[in-house]
């Protein structure tokens, strides 16, 4: 049977991260996707793309996680932006109430180019009932910093340390984000399962086009687990999952580029099609 693959997220119109870029990363890897959506992130051009944030009622929020539920179990679970902290709670009675596996915390708080953190009163709820039944948590640099409690985060002995602290909110397993933000010439992020530290590095791709990357890190790893991976090989195929979409990002608007998320099999297939 087909994996299912929830995720409770924001909507990024836009395409490139939130939701879309969720579903469109299930599909990639085979699973069928549901969704919840939380809030809607919405982009004003007359203000050099500004960032909206509109949360749905909880009522809304629980409506669609009843559909979703209704159904036949799901293989995994990734959250993403949450809106409202009674969201936050409803998430975390669904799990329980489901006995929800395979659960990606995507620590959301903040979008590529806009320094403002968003819902930063969410941090705190989020710590409390989502990171302990975490199978795994994806913060970047910012959120692993904030997550952490120790601040900026310059090298990889203090993501490291992060690591270790962000181990200790209840999560089974971590990694955290270097991505382009860490002052490196590959793009490193780091995984910690509570016993040993694994980095895994690819090429930093000289590009803006990266709005989505994140979301679509998260999601692999989710439709990793959902796959039946073991949480190791879903990040180790999610980092090149991400970094294909990165390296094909698309030009979509005169704001912001966005990833490709259709680009790890469209190289798989044309080598596949060289092949024959
Ligand atoms: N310029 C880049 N080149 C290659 N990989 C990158 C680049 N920027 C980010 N990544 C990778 O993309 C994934 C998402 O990271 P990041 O963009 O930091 O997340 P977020 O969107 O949450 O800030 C990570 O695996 C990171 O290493
Ligand atoms: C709904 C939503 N979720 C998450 C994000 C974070 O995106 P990224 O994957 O680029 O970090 C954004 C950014 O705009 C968003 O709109």
């Amino acid at each position: 049977m087909i994996p299912k693959i929830l995720t409770i997220a924001g909507s990024d119109s836009s395409g490139g991260a939130g939701i879309q870029a969720d579903l469109k990363t299930f599909q990639e890897y085979g699973t069928f996707g549901f969704s919840t959506i939380t809030s809607f992130v919405t982009m004003d051009a007359d203000e050099n793309w500004s960032h909206t944030v509109t949360s749905l009622s909880t009522d809304l929020v629980d409506k669609q996680l009843k559909t979703v539920y209704a159904g036949a179990p799901l293989q995994a679970l990734k959250t993403g932006m949450l809106g409202e902290l009674d969201t936050i709670r409803l998430a975390r009675k669904y799990i329980d109430m489901y006995n929800q596996k395979n659960i990606v915390v995507d620590p959301v708080m903040a979008c590529k180019g806009t320094s403002e953190l968003l819902q930063p009163e969410n941090v705190a709820l989020m710590k409390e009932l989502l990171l302990p039944v975490a199978t795994i948590t994806t913060p970047n640099l910012i959120e692993a910093g904030i997550l952490s409690g120790l601040g900026e985060l310059a090298t990889i002995d203090d993501m490291k340390q992060a690591a270790s602290r962000i181990l200790e909110l209840g999560p089974k397993n971590v990694v955290i984000k270097g991505g382009k933000r860490l002052n490196t010439d590959k793009a490193i992020d780091l995984f910690y399962d509570g016993d040993a530290f694994l980095l895994l590095e690819n090429e930093k791709f000289e590009t803006d086009y990266n709005h989505g990357a994140g979301c679509t890190f998260a999601a692999a790893i989710t439709a990793g687990l959902g796959n039946g991976l073991s949480v190791k090989d879903s990040v180790l195929l999610a980092k090149k999952f991400v970094a294909a979409a990165i390296k094909n990002g698309l030009e979509i608007n005169p704001f912001l580029g966005h990833v490709w998320h259709g680009a790890y099999n469209q190289a798989e297939l044309r080598l596949k099609k060289e092949k024959n």
